[in-house]
């Protein structure tokens, strides 16, 4: 592992598993666990979702991109939310610090994995459908990540397991 990238910062879309996974990499690797969702909370005061519905995604991107700027950490796996890509400043100062994890998964297991999505505060246009928002992503995704990881049809310890095998060593 590169000496100034200490943490472990996972991205992909909403139902891929950044912060179920990431805790688990957390303790197979030894590090602390952090998920900017919750820090977002925190600073905003509000849920996400309560964000989103009172003061619309573009609020809920700007305090992403607060949070992700702010943040001054070593050791850790960082779950990320499934917006934090559209902040361009945000991204490459999660860099400086993060291999960053894409957790590829297909439109099929986010549709699965996610039930209601007005629920879940999703960042996205309203007049986006989830299709649409998947190829925006995806290029994004791609883009920012050191390492991508198949997790269609892999357990939770299965992605953990692979991210692990597909860090670089120390
Ligand atoms: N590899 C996996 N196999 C099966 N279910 C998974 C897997 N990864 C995550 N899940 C489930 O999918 C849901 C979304 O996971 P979560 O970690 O919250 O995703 P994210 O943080 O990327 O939105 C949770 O119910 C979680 O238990
Ligand atoms: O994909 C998105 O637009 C979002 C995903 C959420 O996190 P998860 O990716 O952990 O579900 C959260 O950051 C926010 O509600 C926006
Ligand atoms: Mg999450």
């Amino acid at each position: 592992m590169n000496e100034t990238k200490t943490n472990i910062a996972l991205i992909g879309m909403p139902g891929s598993g950044k912060s179920t996974v990431g805790v688990l990499l957390a303790k197979a690797s030894g590090r602390d666990f952090v998920d900017t969702d919750l820090l977002i909370q925190s600073r905003a005061g509000a849920t996400l979702q309560t964000i989103v519905d009172e003061n619309g995604y573009e609020a809920l991107r700007e305090v992403e991109e607060q949070v992700l700027l702010s943040l001054q950490l070593s050791n850790h796996v960082i779950a990320t939310g499934g917006s934090v890509v559209y902040s361009e400043p945000g991204m490459a100062h999660l860099k400086t610090s993060s291999v960053v994890v894409f957790l590829d998964v297909s439109l099929e297991t986010v549709r699965e994995r996610i039930g209601d999505y007005s629920l879940r505060g999703i960042s996205k246009r309203p007049d986006q459908t989830i299709e649409d928002l998947f190829e925006e992503r995806l290029d994004l995704y791609r883009r920012y990540a050191d390492i991508a990881v198949n997790c269609d049809g892999c357990s939770m310890e299965q992605v953990c397991e692979a991210v692990m095998a597909a860090l670089p060593s120390a």
